[in-house]
């Protein structure tokens, strides 16, 4: 019996992605049984876990499994499972409505898509965002869910058409777990839409898709025996775990349905990476990096990818201790021999096993890039370039945090260059690096047209030297520690002293230090307020001047991202470096020798320092008091 029968809304977001879903924008419509199936498994695993954790939970584990039924009268399909099931509560709110970080982001970008008919697009977004239920209305009209809760005596009915709402109801009896029932569109195989309710179509599809599924997957199905047709339930899925078979007898397409079901990905990874450890602490493990960053890459909550498992046995998800935080995107399973079923997280954490299985893991998938990278096949290179324009962002935080494999995250990042068109690595850099020059140069910014234009570029690009262009804020956070790379020293352009030109004539300059300190003081005392120091520059060409830091100063970009998150700082002063040669300057040195008092010299003095930090894509302190100087100098010299 049901009552209080209730209809609700869905959420905006919710029904957003279901009119997407309804109207089928996805080719391949037989996925949504193996979205199903994969949802009906996780609640096996689910209640198992549960039962587990509370010892008070009275629930049956001996036969955990799914069932397919399929009635080809009432054109329906049901998809069966005796798993943990859903309170009502959950329902709706699992069910009801998206609850994911990023959720209008995405949309939007899904309406971007649908709108400008980008297909292909539209799916791939989709994928990423992976609506696993929803994916029943590509086929079903209506769909019904009966669910009961482990522990709970009543059970809930919800239903939908999959248009703006859904119906909601208790019922006194159902069989624990959760039933998810299709009612049937008509089979459209033009529109790659099939005949879910028969057998043959069915056991092909789980046999794609959800071979590896670990819980039996059971049909009833008609055979002939004797001449006589006879009834029998037949296990549609071998359940074998794919880590556990050799290589050769594994498909890359199975390999790929796994990815799928343990990554919620719709799309095939971009490469599976298998591994064995024997001796005193076994382990398989079976890794895949995804072909796309999932959106949630950068915020806080974003899921670590791997699954744990003790001898065949899931149990748990998201086991942050088996990959480092910046490997978070790579997904898999690994299944350890020698762990107790009742491991927890906080035992993981510090159990050395893991410590040591966890730094194989992270070695094993950086030599894994590193080998597209040493390879000479095309399409490795081309998996680079993908893996690193999706990842390197995140991979360059492990520069910071593990110190262990420095060396080899370096080996495989790559960085803008002034001598490079996309991106370089830095042994091509080191291979095109003169005799003469001694280190690795860089610059870090806020984009790459901003560095490129830098004053601090000026003498490098002179005399040919690379340097490279670091504009991710990560970089600032690495670049110092990092030291070097084999053997080269990492050097920002925009510290310290440079030394371009080694043979330059120090009679020179000497007499030109001489000349200037009458400048360079009166500076070092009009803009106190602002810089430490002034001094003549060897880094200049063509601008009157730039700002730089002493060797370990903080960089502007750096003190943003210090200000941002609210940290207090000190007042950092760094040093204006001016060149004796532009005219500019010249022309300064020779008023301030004139007329050492007068007001429109401070003036000059203040655009000087106004005009540089705009070059180096920093902020003015009063922007409307230098844009005034500024129209008043123009006025007066038109
Ligand atoms: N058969 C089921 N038994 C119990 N709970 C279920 C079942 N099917 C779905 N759910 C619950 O509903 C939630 C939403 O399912 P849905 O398939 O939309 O997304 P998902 O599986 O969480 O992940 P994704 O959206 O990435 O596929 C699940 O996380 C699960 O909690």
């Amino acid at each position: 019996m049901s009552t209080q029968v209730e209809t609700r809304e869905f959420q905006a977001e919710a029904r957003q992605l279901l009119q997407l879903m309804v109207h089928s924008i996805y080719s391949d419509k037989d996925v949504f049984l193996r979205e199903l199936i994969s949802n009906a498994s996780d609640a096996l695993d689910k209640l198992r876990l549960e039962s587990f954790a509370d010892k008070d939970l009275d629930v049956d584990l001996s036969d955990l499994h799914i069932e397919l039924v399929a009635d080809p009268q009432e054109r329906t399909l049901t998809i069966r499972d005796n798993g943990i099931g859903m309170s009502r509560d959950e329902v709706v709110n699992l069910i009801g409505t998206i609850a994911k970080s990023g959720t209008a982001e995405l949309l939007g970008k899904l309406r971007e898509a649908k709108e400008s008919t980008d297909a292909a697009g539209v799916q791939e977004l989709i994928g990423q965002f992976g609506i696993g239920f929803y994916s029943a209305f590509m086929v079903a009209d209506t769909v019904t869910v009966l669910t009961r809760k482990a522990g709970e005596t009543t059970a809930t009915r919800w239903e939908s058409s999959g248009e703006g709402s859904y119906t909601i109801a208790t019922e006194d009896t159902a069989p624990q777990g959760t039933a998810v029932t299709l009612h049937l569109k008509p089979a459209d195989a033009e529109d790659r839409l099939f005949d879910y309710t028969q057998v043959s179509t069915i056991r092909g599809i789980v046999q794609r898709y959800s071979d590896f599924i670990s819980h039996p997957i059971r049909m009833e199905v008609e055979r002939t025996k004797d001449e006589e047709t006879v009834r029998e339930v037949e296990t549609l899925n071998s359940m074998k775990a794919l880590w556990a078979r050799p290589r050769g007898e594994v498909s890359d397409a199975e390999y790929h349905e796994f990815y799928k079901h343990i990554s919620h990905d719709w799309a095939d990874p971009l490469e599976t990476i298998r591994l064995s450890a024997e001796g005193t602490f076994e382990y398989q493990a079976l890794l895949f990096i995804p072909s796309r960053a999932p959106f949630d890459l950068f915020t806080r909550d974003a899921k670590h990818g791997v699954q744990l498992y003790v001898k065949r046995v899931f149990i748990m998800e998201d086991c942050a201790s088996l990959m480092p935080e910046y490997l978070r995107f790579v997904k898999g399973v690994v299944d350890a021999q020698d762990l107790s079923l009742n491991v927890s997280r906080e035992i993981l954490q510090q159990d050395r096993q893991i410590q040591l299985m966890q730094r194989r893991l992270a070695k094993k998938v950086l030599a894994t890039v590193k080998s597209w990278l040493d390879s000479d096949a095309e399409a490795d290179a081309e998996k680079y370039r993908s893996f690193w324009s999706e990842f390197g962002t995140a991979v360059k935080e492990g520069l910071v945090t593990d110190a262990d494999n420095r060396d080899a995250i370096l080996g495989i990042a790559s960085f803008e260059s002034t001598k490079a068109e996309g991106q370089t690595t830095l042994r091509d850099y080191l291979e095109r690096m003169p005799d003469d020059q001694e280190h690795i140069y860089y610059l870090t910014g806020r984009s790459r047209a901003v560095a490129e234009n830098s004053p601090h570029m000026e003498a490098f690009r002179d005399k040919g030297w690379e340097v490279l262009i670091l504009t991710d804020p990560v970089d600032e956070m690495w670049v110092d520690a990092a030291g070097e790379f084999d053997g080269k020293k990492f050097q920002s352009i925009a510290k310290g002293e440079v030394n371009v030109d080694k043979d330059a004539d120090k009679d020179l300059e000497q007499q030109r230090e001489e000349e200037f300190s009458g400048l360079l003081g009166w500076l070092g005392e009009q803009l106190a307020e602002q810089v430490k120091q002034v001094r003549l520059s060897a880094r200049l060409t063509t601008s009157p001047a730039c700002i730089v830091g002493d060797e370990h100063d903080l960089t502007p970009q750096l003190i943003r991202m210090y200000q941002a998150m609210g940290q207090p700082l000190p007042d950092i002063k760094r040093i204006l470096e001016v060149n004796p040669d532009h005219a500019l300057v010249k022309a300064l040195r020779e008023a301030h020798s004139e007329r050492p008092d007068d007001p429109k010299l401070a003036e000059a003095a203040e655009l000087l320092y106004g005009t540089t930090v705009l070059a180096e894509g920093g902020e003015l302190a009063d922007p409307p008091r230098f844009a005034r100087l500024l129209a008043d100098r123009l006025a007066s010299g038109l």
